[in-house]
């Protein structure tokens, strides 16, 4: 049964540690997660949560272990179909939306549309249609003076523009206040039932952390399953 879980994973990965000089900060991490399911991953400050998101997103390279996206081994792949693979299966949303100021919302995402390799009218046509779904109004106002929740559902929708399969966050509500972290959170947890995606959340917030499907906890040891009584 594990077996079959694994196999069905669109992400998978294997005895997976990545070492700084004098540190090895992950040690034989285990993960599995299936289209549909979402995984909250905890820790403590420094035990390497963005480092396993950076290693997912191709963009580090492990000392050993392996990394399987769709079935497609991360190391094995030449660099520029790993920038591909990043651009068409992986949408990632940052604690700060990471988004570009200066551009409108249907500006931004329809740019991750266009790196992605859509034509113009799909991008933009893609990018109205998300952000309208997404509940951020249909405005020329520069991101960087839109409001905390509206550029996190922005980089949502920008995450979403090439309909990935796997959507990374590392503290997606970690800039917010309480009812907006509930809002954007909602947003969240619907999306992989919704689009049939997998959903990786980075967050120190417990609250956050209770929606995922699974929680798992990182540390010197590896990535461990922690059993919630919650649910
Ligand atoms: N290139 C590097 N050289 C040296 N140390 C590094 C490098 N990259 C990351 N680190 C260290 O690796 C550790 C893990 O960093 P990482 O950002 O992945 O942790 P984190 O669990 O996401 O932390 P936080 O919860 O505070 O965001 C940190 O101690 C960081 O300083």
């Amino acid at each position: 049964m594990i077996h079959e879980e694994a196999d069905s994973a669109i992400v998978k990965v294997s005895g997976l540690s990545y070492s700084v000089p004098g540190r090895k900060i992950l040690n034989n991490v285990e993960l599995a997660v299936r289209k549909g399911e979402s995984v909250a991953v905890t820790g403590p400050s420094g035990s390497g949560k963005s480092t396993l998101l950076t290693c997912l997103l191709g963009l580090l390279t492990p000392d050993s272990g392996s990394i399987f996206i769709e079935g497609c081994d991360l190391a094995r792949m030449p660099a520029r179909k790993r920038a591909a693979l990043r651009r068409r299966k992986l949408g990632m949303i940052f604690q700060f939306g990471e988004l570009l100021p200066e551009l409108s919302p249907v500006e931004n995402v329809a740019l991750a549309g266009l790196l992605a390799g859509m034509s113009k009218g799909r991008s933009y046509g893609r990018a109205k249609t998300l952000l309208e779904r997404l509940g951020v109004p249909a405005t020329e106002t520069p991101t960087g003076q839109l409001s905390g929740g509206e550029r996190q559902r922005t980089a949502v929708a920008r995450a979403l523009i090439a309909g990935p399969g796997v959507l990374l966050a590392d503290e997606p509500t970690g800039a917010l206040d309480a009812g907006t972290r509930d809002d954007v959170a909602d947003l969240l947890f619907a999306l992989p039932r919704q689009r049939d995606c997998a959903l990786i959340v980075v967050t120190h917030d417990p609250a956050v952390a209770r929606r995922a499907d699974r929680q798992l906890l990182l540390q010197p040891s590896g990535l461990t399953e922690v059993l919630s009584g919650a649910h």
